[in-house]
């Protein structure tokens, strides 16, 4: 049996993976067509290597499906609870680095900070007659995070892309999404909350802790650990 490394099939994850497995000694390729999701692991014997979606990383880690899987901090805070026990956090990779924040229309001159959020939520209810919309997909993360800060007159609204547009969209009035550099929020008339910052994300290689490792494989993990740690 073969050690599996679950990486990014594609997006903007995908190539700075490869690129940072390659200055390791590590070379990752996609086989076949450029539709077909194979991939060849050169470099260390006994890899193989799985494309995945970046979201469904977490969940085949969590299933140990795969040893090793890429993906970003939110993503494993969100869909996995107590993450800390189903995988081990072992390298920061240094890019898809991006934060998960609370944004609400620019236009909201009295509003900056999760206490005036709760304020002119309690009061969009009583003016409207159902709670103020987060659009969101890191629903979990968005409810710990509120629940904490003390806030609690909201629901969140589903969204799976293109978060930023729900406000214009008016199918809701605030929004919780990863920004990187700032330009869709500005671009859609939105503010982040003074103190609205839920995580600080960034590409991670997590171990799952839920593989059951025959004494090959973990020779392999260590020969593989050994290149990624020098
Ligand atoms: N603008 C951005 N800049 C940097 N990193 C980002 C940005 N947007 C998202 N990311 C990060 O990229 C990772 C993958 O996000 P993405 O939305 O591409 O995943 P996904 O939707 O699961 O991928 P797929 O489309 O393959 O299912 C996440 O960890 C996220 O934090
Ligand atoms: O701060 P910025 O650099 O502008 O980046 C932020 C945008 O990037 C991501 O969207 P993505 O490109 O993945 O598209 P999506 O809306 O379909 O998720 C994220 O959801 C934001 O919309």
């Amino acid at each position: 049996m073969s050690v599996k490394l679950g990486v990014p099939s594609k997006g903007r994850l995908m190539e700075k993976t490869f690129d940072w497995f390659a200055k390791r000694g590590i070379t990752l390729s996609r086989t076949g067509s450029d539709r077909e999701y194979a991939g060849a692991v050169d470099g260390v014997e006994g890899v193989d290597l799985v494309l995945l979606s970046a979201g469904e990383i977490p969940r085949e880690l969590a299933a140990g499906r795969i040893h090793l899987g890429v993906t970003g901090t939110d993503l494993v805070h969100e869909k996995l609870p107590r993450w800390e026990q189903q995988v081990e956090e072992l390298e920061l990779m240094g890019f898809g680095e991006a934060d998960l924040i609370l944004a609400v229309p620019q236009c909201w001159i009295d509003v900056d900070t999760l206490e005036d959020l709760d304020s002119v939520s309690s009061a969009f209810r009583a003016a409207h007659g159902h709670r103020l919309r987060i659009a969101t997909k890191y629903h979990r993360l968005i409810r710990e995070f509120l629940t904490d800060a003390g806030v609690a007159d909201y629901q969140l609204v589903d969204s799976q892309g293109a978060t930023e547009g729900t406000v214009k969209n008016e199918t809701a009035e605030m929004i919780a999404d990863i920004t990187s550099t700032g330009e869709t929020l500005r671009a859609n008339h939105l503010k982040i909350l003074s103190d609205g910052l839920v995580l600080r994300s960034q590409a991670t290689l997590w171990r799952s802790r839920m593989t059951k490792c025959t004494a090959e494989e973990k020779a392999t993990l260590r020969r593989l650990l050994a290149m990624i740690e020098r």
